[in-house]
C-alpha cells in the first residue's frame, strides 16, 4: 500500500519539535517529507513556509506540518498562499476544530510554546479528524 506523504518544515525555533513529530509520523506509517531546517542554526521561517506551500501546490502532499518558535510567524507566511489553510493550534480542541470547521490543510505548532505531549495529541487529532462540510464549506468558499 502506498504511504501518504506529509510534508513538514520548521525554522530553528521549531527544529526540536519538528524532529520529534517527524519520527512520530514515520511510526504512524506516513512518509514524512522533511523540507528542513536540518539543525538548530538560525534561519528565516518564511523560506520554509513558502517551500511547504510549493510542495502542496505541486501535489506531492496534501497535508502538512509547520513549526516555528511560537507558530505565529510561520502560519502568517503560509497563509499568504491562497491554497493553504494553516491553523496555529494549542490543544486538542483547536486541533479538532481546525479540521471540522476550517478544513485546515496545514497544522502549525509552536516549538517554544507547546509541550511535546500536547503537540503529539494535536498532530494525531489533526490527522484523523474529517472536515464537517455543510455551512463550513460556504465560509471556506468565501476565503478563496
Ligand atoms: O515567528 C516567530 C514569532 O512570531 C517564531 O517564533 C520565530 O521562530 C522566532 O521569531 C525566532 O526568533 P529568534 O529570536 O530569531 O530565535
Amino acid at each position: 500500500m502506498t504511504k501518504e506523504t506529509i510534508v513538514l518544515a520548521s525554522d530553528h525555533g521549531g527544529f526540536d519539535l519538528k524532529e520529534i513529530l517527524k519520527e512520530m509520523l514515520e511510526e504512524m506509517g506516513f512518509d514524512a517529507l522533511d523540507l528542513g531546517c536540518h539543525s538548530p542554526e538560525s534561519v528565516d521561517y518564511p523560506d520554509y513556509a513558502h517551500a511547504l506551500a510549493d510542495v502542496i501546490a505541486g501535489g506531492r502532499a496534501t497535508r502538512g506540518l509547520l513549526v516555528c518558535g511560537s507558530g505565529i510567524g510561520i502560519s502568517i507566511a503560509a497563509n499568504r498562499h491562497s491554497h493553504i489553510r494553516a491553523a496555529l493550534v494549542h490543544d486538542g480542541l483547536t486541533a479538532r476544530l481546525c479540521r471540522e470547521h476550517n478544513d485546515a490543510n496545514v497544522l502549525v505548532l509552536g516549538g517554544r510554546t507547546t509541550g511535546v505531549d500536547v503537540a503529539r495529541d494535536c498532530l494525531k487529532i489533526f490527522l484523523k479528524t474529517p472536515f464537517e462540510g455543510g455551512r463550513h464549506e460556504r465560509r471556506i468558499g468565501k476565503m478563496s
